[in-house]
């Protein structure tokens, strides 16, 4: 029995699409929709106080993106000498930061905190290791007077591929970043909001010892310092 919901059969013709044609394909989400989505949550109030935050939307508009070169070649630095390049994007002012980070091949960052902030990682070029530890000073993992002797124990362990996200905040843990590729840079987004690694400052830690040491505000390129231009 025909019915109108009864699939039209659509002859192939080599080299021309017909459903494929007539199908409307969706404006890919750029990466200057993501940062104005950011925004847009975040209004007036957001980032303030990291409990303001949706870490689980902000989570999923990261998701959405799909890294596309051309939307960050404008941001991407690379600096062989450095284990990585942190670049802006944009300064949500007192709310949040976008960053660009460039990785140079096998390097990475130290063991840090997030300064009370969330912190979202994508990758959009290579691959990246996180390593997340337990943070002595948290939930009671070793006695308070033995945090800063205790070596550092690993929580997790996880290589992230293109356009996979992470998230971490001071309540997961600890972590580390690096680019396992022995030859290739990586490049990755981070959304910090609030941005206190930025305005205050956060900590970095000793594997070995689990001692810290306070590292005041966390510096990123902005487009003139690049290009060698005093702001
Ligand atoms: N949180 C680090 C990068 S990472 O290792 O997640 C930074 O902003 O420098
Ligand atoms: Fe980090």
């Amino acid at each position: 029995m025909n019915s109108i919901l009864s699939p039209i059969s659509v002859p192939s013709v080599p080299g021309c699409d017909v459903r494929q044609s007539q199908a409307a394909t969706p404006a890919p989400y750029t990466l200057a929709q993501l940062v104005a989505d950011i925004k847009l949550h975040l209004g007036k109030e957001g980032g303030i106080d990291s409990s303001d935050v949706d870490e689980a939307y902000l989570v999923s508009l990261a998701r959405k993106y799909n890294s596309n070169p051309s939307d960050w070649a404008q941001y991407y630095y690379s600096q062989p000498g450095k284990h990585y390049t942190r670049n802006s994007i944009e300064d949500i002012n007192h709310k949040a930061n976008i960053l660009l980070l460039v990785w140079s091949p096998g390097k990475g960052s130290l063991i840090h905190d997030h300064a009370g902030a969330h912190c979202i990682m994508k990758v959009l070029a290579g691959k990246l290791t996180e390593t997340v530890y337990y943070n002595n000073n948290n939930n009671g993992a070793v006695d308070k007077e033995d945090a800063d002797t205790t070596p550092l124990r690993v929580k997790s362990e996880r290589t992230h591929s293109l356009n996979e996200v992470a998230y971490i905040s001071d309540t997961i843990g600890l972590h580390r970043v690096h680019n396992p590729d022995p030859d290739n840079v990586a490049v990755s987004l981070h959304l910090y909001t609030p941005p206190h690694a930025a305005d205050i400052g956060y900590h970095v830690f000793d594997e070995t010892t689990g001692s810290s040491t306070f590292v005041r505000q966390a510096k990123a390129l902005s487009m003139a310092e690049k290009m060698g231009i005093k702001a």
